[in-house]
């Protein structure tokens, strides 16, 4: 029997992008609401109760409302795209690939969250690392990104493209999160396994998904004889057996002129690079993904699976 999902907020952006990929599975019955209907509270909850998996794309406090409509009711499971959950200790934090049995954990809970779009990037270079021991306690992390425009949902797809528009954004690229007190910062934290709140720093470009996420560091203050060949080595054995987050081979990187945040726009997988020169002081670690693919929409897609296969 095919198994009855429902997105709560398929009007927008994310939602929109995983009813796109669902859109000719057999295997699943869409629940869906009338676009005029997306607020309408009683047609949600029971929207919400009908199926096996909702799949939220909301902001969080509605996210946290849909999480109280189906409290009550064991046969649903969530999965939250917003901020709201990811860093509660009952919701399985939907990013596969962090750890070897982070795919069993999302498989089984009742409620997962689906990583926000910096800390896939973030966590996935800086985990491993962690992990690894090669990354010392009290390291000051800096976490430094750009993003595709359709990171900030339909209000910033509209300021961006409608010249029109009250709050037209005509700049190509900019600096924003300036307090330094962005909502991703917990997550990165806790599912980076790291003691110190990293400093991050996001921008937006004028192009509408992808994203790059930096996280550059001095060798001397990390693990006696950490290297660019043993950083690079550690992601590769952590990310081994799995195709969805790769590591570019060091000699690929280094005939690596630039990066391009749009190189992967419209698929649903990772890259990571350590780059640098043998020898040298530094590596800049940088993941390349699509805000609303392994992002967002195609992660969410894959813990949907997963979760579907239980
Ligand atoms: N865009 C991205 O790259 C990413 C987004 N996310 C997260 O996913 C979630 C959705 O983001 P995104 O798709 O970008 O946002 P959008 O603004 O594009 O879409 C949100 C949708 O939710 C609807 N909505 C808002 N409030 C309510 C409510 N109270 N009840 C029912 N529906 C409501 C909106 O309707 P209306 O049009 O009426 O406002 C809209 O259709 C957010 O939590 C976001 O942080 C996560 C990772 C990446
Ligand atoms: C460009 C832009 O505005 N991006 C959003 C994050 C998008 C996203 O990932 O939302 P989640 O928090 O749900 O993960 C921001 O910085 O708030």
């Amino acid at each position: 029997m095919a198994s009855k999902i429902f997105i709560d907020g398929e009007h927008g952006t994310t939602g929109l992008q995983i009813r796109t990929r669902l859109a000719e599975r057999r295997d699943i019955e869409l629940l869906s609401i009338p676009e005029a209907e997306r607020r309408n509270a009683q047609m949600r909850e029971d929207l919400l109760n009908s199926a096996d998996i909702a799949i939220l794309c909301l902001p969080d406090d509605a996210s946290i409302q849909a999480y109280e409509m189906t409290a009550a009711n064991n046969n649903v499971r969530l999965l939250d795209a917003s901020t709201a959950f990811r860093v509660h200790p009952d919701w399985a934090y939907g990013f596969a690939e962090m750890d070897k049995a982070q795919a069993e954990k999302i498989r089984t809970a009742r409620h997962v969250s689906n990583p926000g779009c910096y800390p896939t990037g973030a966590i996935g270079l800086i985990r491993p690392l962690r992990a690894a021991g090669i990354l010392p306690d009290g390291y000051p992390v800096s976490v430094n990104a750009i993003s595709g425009y359709t990171g900030g949902g339909k209000q910033m797809i509209a300021q961006m493209e409608d010249p029109s528009h009250p709050e037209h954004l005509a700049s190509n690229n900019f600096l924003y999160g300036l307090t330094l007190k962005h909502k991703h910062l917990p997550e990165m934290k806790m599912h980076g396994l790291l003691d110190r709140a990293p400093l991050f720093s996001p921008s937006v470009g004028r192009f509408p998904q992808g994203m790059i996420v930096q996280v550059p560091l001095f060798l001397e203050d990390l693990a006696t004889g950490a290297s660019i060949d043993s950083i690079h080595a550690a992601l590769v054995a952590h990310y081994a057996g799995q195709d969805i987050v790769t590591v570019v081979p060091l000699e690929e990187s280094r005939a690596v002129p630039r990066v391009d945040a749009e190189e992967l726009a419209g698929q649903d997988t990772m890259k990571l690079f350590v780059f640098g020169t043998p020898g040298g002081a530094h590596v800049n670690l940088v993941a390349l993904l699509d805000n609303l693919g392994k992002g967002a929409s195609g992660a969410a897609v894959q813990n949907m699976d997963l979760m579907l296969s239980a």
